[in-house]
């Protein structure tokens, strides 16, 4: 069989019954990394299974002020009802794209911090702390820094020591600021909270413009497709079949061999080989949901579909995390213009805009649309009135209480590992707890980074088509309304500083002056809080197996041979940047202990 010459997308003809070194599910940030590294060695091939296309470079993904990838996202993903939410269900959303996420999110890049991943490290992850990850948030990034006088007064400060400079991620800061954000730094400031010298640096809590994965010389996204695949065209050894999905891992006995996968839009079964590795990095929602298909995870669940079962692994689906956020409406007397609804609101200052950034100019269209560039990222102390019974109440609470009532013993033992450590770090001044950010217009977002609460992920079918249960049981554990309560608390500080009050400003819905107490609070989180920032993670989490874990620190999944983890499914807990920057380094890390495992080049 002839295959093509080149790093490219292969047909599926090309691709039936061939055997691969090394076959990859998904090709979102964390599958085309491992790609990318492990095609570095010229001896070795690998196929990238991707459910969804190409983008077609169009504005919506390319251009940040143009920002609309509505196209990419994965249809019909919708939560179980929310039952601390009213019951209410919702829609979530997760990249359907050659690129994963990195081809439509925010673009946002933000590392976790050295307690974060000192979190990982006490949960049993040896050679998984800050100084393990620097060298590999440094190798794949290329920072480049922003112009020195804008960045002067514009409250941009970095280390360059801790930026990595040689890889193939490009990322900076946008080079146009709306004036308004001046306004709510400093109201920030007054309500006690610190500037970030450098939010990557592994401590982020206080107030920082965030990087974005801006490619200053084109101002255009760079993408995981554009870092880790457009980027090594010339590597005829590196190949990628979009549009199909993996149905299932293929085991002789509980040894991979390769995968069964089909067309997105339908069509026959086909199959293809993995002489040494299958490695999934379908994201947080579809690798438990493959591995489950594949008879590894929870025996009973597979038992009752009917799935012959390879490996009982309770944890698989379990540990669900997500950052619920809530947006709250503010109107202003005294508005400054331009400002984030600009683009949209004023034609004349869009068209000038985009006059500017096509003849590549400073330009609205560099920061990505509708958001504003600057985070207020709080530790516990940092937020109002927020009680000491939050912890004390957090503290004595049985872990079992707060997950599904028959989930395995060993699920509950890591989930009671994890709240000791939560209870730590809400005591820990320098660890982010929420975080929230005005976008200079209308709304300002709040949302939780350090959940109590466990959603968990099952299938309901023998079918990859049918999209598993998401059941995000989002703030079903008590602790997490009141410390977003307390975070609200702070952002009316924030909005009535002297620096904001100036705006003239008037907070809306779905807060508003009725809402004083904190059952009121309560009420309006429960009828407005949002389950996901899209930042899905944590399902099949790197820990000990006598603590639900799924995979070992080397990622390998327990139980079984030849099968590797390596996307953002396999946080032990949620952290408190985004999860993006940390998928990089952590499936550069991966790619790293792979390539010792086999000698690779
Ligand atoms: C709208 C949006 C905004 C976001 N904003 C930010 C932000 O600003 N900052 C930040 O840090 N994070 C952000 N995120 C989150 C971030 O993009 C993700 O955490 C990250 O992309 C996860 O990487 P991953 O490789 O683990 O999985 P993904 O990026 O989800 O990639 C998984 C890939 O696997 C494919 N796949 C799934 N199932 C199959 C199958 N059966 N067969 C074949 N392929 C399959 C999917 O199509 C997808 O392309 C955002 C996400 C979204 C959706």
């Amino acid at each position: 069989r002839v295959l093509p010459s080149h790093a490219s997308p292969v047909s599926a003809r090309a691709v039936q019954s061939a055997n691969y070194d090394f076959v990859i599910v998904g090709g979102g940030p964390s599958g085309l990394v491992l790609a990318d590294r492990l095609t570095e060695d010229p001896k070795v091939t690998v196929l990238v299974i991707e459910a969804g296309p190409f983008d077609q470079g169009e504005d919506g993904v390319r251009v940040p002020g143009a920002w609309n990838p509505v196209p990419y996202f994965w249809p019909g993903l919708v939560t179980e009802p929310l039952t601390a939410l009213n019951g209410r269900a919702e829609q979530v959303v997760v990249g359907k794209v050659v690129g994963g996420g990195t081809t439509i999110n925010a673009m946002n890049i933000l590392r976790a911090t050295t307690a974060d991943f000192a979190a990982w490290v006490s949960l049993g992850n040896g050679g998984w702390g800050w100084n393990d990850m620097l060298p590999f948030f440094k190798k794949g990034e290329n920072f480049t820094a922003p112009d020195p006088a804008f960045a002067a007064s514009n409250n941009i400060s970095w280390d360059d020591s801790v930026r990595g400079h040689g890889g193939p991620l490009q990322y900076s800061y946008s080079n146009y600021n709306y004036p308004g954000s001046g306004q709510w730094w400093s109201a920030g400031l007054s309500v006690g909270l610190k500037p970030v010298h450098d939010p990557s640096s592994g401590v982020n809590t206080g107030l920082f413009w965030v990087p974005t994965v801006l490619d200053t010389k084109t101002q255009t996204r760079c993408s995981a497709r554009v870092a880790h695949y457009d980027s090594v065209k010339t590597r005829p050894n590196y190949h990628v079949l979009a549009e199909h999905q993996v149905a299932k891992v293929l085991f002789k006995g509980t040894r991979a061999t390769g995968v069964q996968y089909l067309g997105s839009s339908g069509g026959n079964t086909s199959t293809v080989f993995a002489s040494k590795e299958v490695i999934l990095a379908a994201g947080a929602l579809h690798t438990p949901q493959i591995l489950q298909l594949s008879g590894v995870g929870p025996e009973k669940l597979l038992k009752s579909l009917g799935i012959p079962v390879v490996a009982k692994l309770p944890g698989v689906g379990t540990n669900f995390q997500d950052h619920a956020s809530i947006v709250v409406q503010y109107n202003f007397s005294n508005i400054i213009t331009p400002n984030a609804g600009s683009l949209a609101t004023n034609a004349t200052y869009a068209a000038e805009q985009r006059a500017l950034y096509d003849s590549h100019q400073p330009s609205a269209f560099t920061v990505v649309r509708g958001l504003g560039s600057t985070f207020g990222a709080l530790s516990f102390k940092d937020l109002a009135n927020a009680s000491a019974s939050i912890i004390s109440n957090a503290k004595t609470r049985d872990a079992a209480a707060s997950l599904p009532a028959d989930e395995d013993r060993t699920v509950v033992a890591g989930y009671k590992a994890q709240r000791e450590i939560l209870v730590q770090q809400l005591q820990n001044p320098d660890m982010a707890v929420s975080v929230t950010a005005w976008d200079t217009f209308s709304s300002v977002m709040v949302a939780v980074l350090k959940p109590f609460s466990r959603g968990k992920i099952t299938i309901k079918s023998t079918d990859v088509r049918v999209e598993p249960k998401l059941d995000y049981r989002t703030a079903t554990d008590p602790s997490d309304l009141p410390i977003l309560t307390a975070t609200l608390r702070k952002l009316r500080q924030i909005m009535s500083a002297p620096a904001m009050a100036a705006l003239g400003t008037n907070e809306a819905a779905p807060l508003g002056a009725h809402v004083q107490s904190d059952e009121d609070f309560e009420t309006v989180l429960r009828a407005s809080l949002g389950a996901s920032s899209a930042h899905q993670c944590c399902s099949a989490p790197m820990m000990p197996l006598k603590m639900g874990g799924v995979v070992d620190p080397k990622h390998n999944v327990y139980g079984v041979t030849g099968l590797r983890i390596a996307d953002v499914s396999t946080f032990p807990m949620a952290v408190s940047g985004g999860p993006t920057a940390n998928v990089y380094a952590v499936a550069e890390k991966v790619a790293d202990i792979v390539k010792k495992t086999y000698k690779l080049a």
